[in-house]
């Protein structure tokens, strides 16, 4: 959703948004029920129902209630009475269609037009349908009181709402609710009827199950749905009528403004305990909330932990960590081989770079390091050290779906100028780093909802990241990764009592969970030396940051140094 990640909870959405969850569920307000039962108790409108059920004796009313604008669909309404009229001509001098025409609530050309189209019909239909007994179309284009109003809903037999484009709408509710009537009334201990015809572009439309869904445009099926109103039978009426009733009586603004209430508190119990910050100017203005217990490492804590212990597990990303996202040479500097050397070869430790990229390039780059571990591709492939075999996630995974997510992203390449296609050995990559940067992220957005669409039913899942869009087999995690690296540590009785593990993007907080969880699960000794740490300062669950590669790398050093001492230290006194 608008390219951003979401879960979906008990009932609603939530969307991560700079540390925060922003809930969003569909709420469709309802009406106040109080005040509709006030006014049907109002004496001036039962006056008025008695004075309208004579003036309509013998008459089967259809209502409508709208606002003079373009978008409420009256005149297609009115075509659609007049439709139903000479489809079914028994129906003539016996239906009529009781308009009310709340007054504008702008003045212009196009209100003036459609005001008059609706006139010109009206008096069309009515010349040609009507006599001076009978007038098919009622316009009401005066303003009326609610009192008023409810006393034309509690004579009509059926409510149509043909808008074209508008929102919740709430004509359908009162209807339902004026029909019911004040318990207690006479008339409410027999059973009521009520039937509802609504526009298919209307915001209550799902609420309503019981209603006659239509496209307004197609006057036919509209005509034809206003005549399946009036002419289905009282049963089936009573039937429509007794559910909507409860649906409507039951979810009202009341009810809503609770539920909204429980959902906000719900929400925002765990905001309570962040630290929000403000970034950004102008429209590049956010708010991001940080946990409190978030926190630049510390060189000296990190390093009296490190000399302290035995068994160490050091789980590095790649891009963003050791390697600058600037950098165009995406090859290991010298440094950088030298100091993984220096951790590999302290034989207290384990060491992984864990990263997204392919196993070729990693085991190029890194082949100086015999000792290092590496995860290739998000941990798709594993190799423990340099003379141990790789090993793959599953050994019997399928990859026609390539063929599927592949012709997506060519057609996101073609229409963005300095985008690329990666074709890993389990996972297809899109590239958008060199594109227009703001192009490139609304096209990633746009191309990640195709991709999961045409990808609902294969086991993949299609993730974002930096400037990348990537399809790769589910399951395949750097979590996976953390995990099978502390099990093996304790299966070999090397249970991890120090964990560093520091990565930059979303694919390394899969890393930093599972940390977590190994804590509890008692995989990694305890917890005071484990330091997961993201790359710059956001929200994450990560407990530590350092600001950028170059403070990664002389953290490393700095350890990288422990340990030459400590062999050296072991090395003199033997
Ligand atoms: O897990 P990581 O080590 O962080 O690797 C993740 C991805 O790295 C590569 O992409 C990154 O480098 C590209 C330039 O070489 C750059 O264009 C892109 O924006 C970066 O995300 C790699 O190509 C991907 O397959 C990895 O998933």
């Amino acid at each position: 959703m608008l390219g951003l990640e979401y879960q979906s909870k008990r009932g609603y959405i939530g969307l991560e948004y700079y540390g925060r969850t922003i809930g969003i569920k569909i709420m469709p307000s309802g009406i106040h029920m109080g005040q509709m039962e006030s006014v049907l108790k109002q004496s001036d409108k039962q006056s008025r129902v008695h004075q309208l059920e004579q003036e309509f004796q013998g008459k089967m009313v259809l209502l409508g209630v709208d606002d003079l604008d373009t978008f409420k669909g009256v005149n297609l309404k009115v075509l659609a009475m007049e439709q139903l009229l000479k489809s079914h001509r028994s129906w003539i001098g016996r239906a009529v269609l009781v308009q009310i025409l709340n007054p504008a609530r702008g003045r212009g050309r196009d209100v003036e037009e459609i005001e008059e189209e609706i006139r010109s019909s009206v008096v069309r239909i009515n010349q040609e349908l009507g006599n001076s007994n009978y007038t098919p179309i009622v316009l009401i284009d005066k303003p009326l009181t609610l009192a008023e109003k409810a006393a034309y809903y509690t004579i009509s037999e059926a409510a149509i709402v043909t808008a074209v484009r508008d929102g919740m709408n709430l004509t359908p509710y009162e209807y339902v609710v004026c029909r019911q009537g004040i318990s207690g009334s006479d008339s409410s201990n027999s059973p009521q009827k009520s039937m509802l015809v609504v526009s298919e572009f209307v915001g209550c439309s799902p609420s309503l199950s019981g209603a006659i869904r239509v496209n307004p445009w197609n006057v036919e099926s509209t005509a034809e749905a206003m005549y399946e109103a009036i002419s289905v039978s009282d049963f089936e009426k009573e039937m429509r009528h007794e559910k909507h009733y409860k649906y409507v009586s039951t979810h009202d603004v009341g009810y809503w403004s609770r539920s909204f209430f429980q959902d906000l508190e719900r929400t925002c119990a765990d905001h309570f305990r962040r630290r929000c910050w403000g970034i950004g100017l102008g429209f590049g203005f956010r708010v991001v909330a940080l946990d409190p217990m978030f926190r630049k490492l510390n060189t000296d804590a990190i390093m009296n932990a490190y000399g302290r212990a035995k068994n160490r597990a050091i789980l590095l990303d790649y891009d963003g960590t050791l390697m600058p996202q600037s950098s165009i040479n995406k090859r290991p500097s010298i440094e950088v081989i030298s100091i993984v050397n220096r951790l590999c070869n302290d034989p207290k430790n384990t060491v992984f770079v864990v990263s997204g990229r392919g196993k070729e390039d990693l085991a190029t780059w890194f082949s100086p390091c015999e000792k290092l571990g590496i995860a290739a591709e998000h941990g798709y492939f594993m190799r423990w050290q340099v003379d141990k075999e790789w090993e793959t996630h599953a050994q019997n995974a399928t990859f026609g779906w390539m063929q599927m997510a592949e012709p997506v992203m060519k057609l996101y390449t073609e229409a963005t100028d300095g985008s690329s296609i990666e074709r890993k050995e389990s996972a297809l990559v899109w590239h958008f780093q060199d594109a227009d940067p703001s192009f490139g992220s609304a096209q990633a957005k746009e191309m990640l909802d195709h991709l999961e669409s045409v990808l609902a039913n294969e086991p993949v899942v299609v993730k974002s990241g930096q400037y990348i869009v990537e399809v790769k087999p589910q399951g395949v995690t750097k979590g996976s990764v953390a995990e099978k690296i502390f099990a093996s540590m304790f299966k070999n009785e090397r249970r991890a009592d120090f964990v560093l593990c520091v990565g930059d993007d979303r694919s390394d907080e899969d890393m930093f969970v599972m940390i977590g969880d190994a804590i509890k699960a008692g995989v990694i000794l305890h917890n005071k030396s484990v330091f997961a740490c993201t790359v710059g300062q956001k929200p994450s669950r990560a407990e530590y940051y350092l600001d950028d590669t170059v403070e990664v790398i002389n953290m490393l050093e700095n350890l990288g140094d422990i340990s030459e001492d400590s062999d050296t230290d072991s090395g003199s006194s033997s």
